[in-house]
């Protein structure tokens, strides 16, 4: 198991939801945390609020959007700056908007391949890097077609997919990083009061039925793959009918079909 005790971890998208409780349960076993988010005000008042139960030195808050190149690279630059290492990056930030879907392209998937490749430069050993372990927040919707949002699910299918080859590339090449993607379901977060779709009721169907996990919930899922030192390139998902390994065939299933 990962001792978390004086590692370095990153959060992006840590100014609530499930970003925020991921940066929470990594501070309640030992690590500091940098929190990287667009939204300063709030970014701020999580940084305050975690000095006065943490420690005044544990918790850095640092305004970065992952849409961009050159704003998440400084941010990271300041983060080693701080702290001098880091070894755990979990890529949170994410949207559901299907109207600006370049928006969201570029944020949940494009913002995962970014963060991930930081992380990974900084982490490998063949770089003189010590390792580490990077967690991409994907979603149920990474697993299956979540209906009106065929964006965000594709998102969602790339982050798993990046996360898993990523994986295999690590341990083949032997990097010394470890990748793992968390899937979970439905969580009350800002998230499900901001999204942006022409189909509304599809989705509010959808979530009328739907039972909601907490975000402590997630968050215990999250430690999981982070310590676990067996895990590379595993997919966790978390649902309200419990928490579970994905297991993908090795070979595809197929239906033969005569032409
Ligand atoms: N809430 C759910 O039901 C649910 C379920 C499965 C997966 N997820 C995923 O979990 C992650 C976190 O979602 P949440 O529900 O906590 O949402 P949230 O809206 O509560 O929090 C997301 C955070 O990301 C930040 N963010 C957005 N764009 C950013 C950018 N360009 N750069 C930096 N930060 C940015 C926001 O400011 C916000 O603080 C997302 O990737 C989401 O897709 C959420
Ligand atoms: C009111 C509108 C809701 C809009 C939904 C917004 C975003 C949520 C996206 C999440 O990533 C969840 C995605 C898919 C969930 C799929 C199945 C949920 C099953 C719930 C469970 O069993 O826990």
């Amino acid at each position: 198991m990962m001792i978390l005790n004086d590692k370095v971890a990153v959060v992006t998208g840590a100014s609530q939801g499930l970003g925020r409780g991921f940066a929470e349960i990594l501070l309640e076993n030992g690590a500091k945390v940098a929190l990287l988010d667009l939204n300063e005000t709030l970014g701020r008042e999580v940084q305050a609020h975690f000095n006065e139960i943490y420690g005044s030195d544990r918790t850095q808050f640092y305004p970065c959007d992952v849409a961009s190149d050159e704003l998440f690279k400084d941010a990271f630059q300041k983060v080693l700056h701080k702290f001098g290492r880091v070894d755990v990056f979990c890529n949170n930030a994410g949207i559901l908007n299907e109207k600006d879907w370049e928006k969201t392209v570029s944020i949940n998937l494009s913002g995962v391949v970014r963060g991930t490749y930081l992380a990974m430069d900084h982490m490998k050993k063949q770089n003189g890097g010590q390792g580490g372990v990077i967690i991409n927040v994907a979603s149920m919707a990474g697993l299956g077609p979540l209906p009106g949002a065929p964006i965000y699910t594709a998102t969602k299918h790339g982050v798993v997919g990046f996360s898993r080859a990523l994986a295999e590339t690590s341990n083949i090449a032997d990097y010394g990083v470890r990748i793992n993607a968390l899937c979970p379901g439905f969580v009350r977060t800002a998230l499900l009061n901001s999204f942006q779709t022409d189909e509304k009721a599809m989705l509010e169907s959808i979530m009328e039925k739907a039972k909601f996990l907490e975000v402590e919930d997630v968050a215990k899922a999250f430690l999981l793959l982070v310590k676990d030192e067996s895990l590379n390139g595993a997919v966790l998902v978390v649902a309200s009918a419990g928490t579970a390994f994905m297991s993908f065939p090795t070979e595809l299933p197929r239906t033969p079909v005569t032409l």
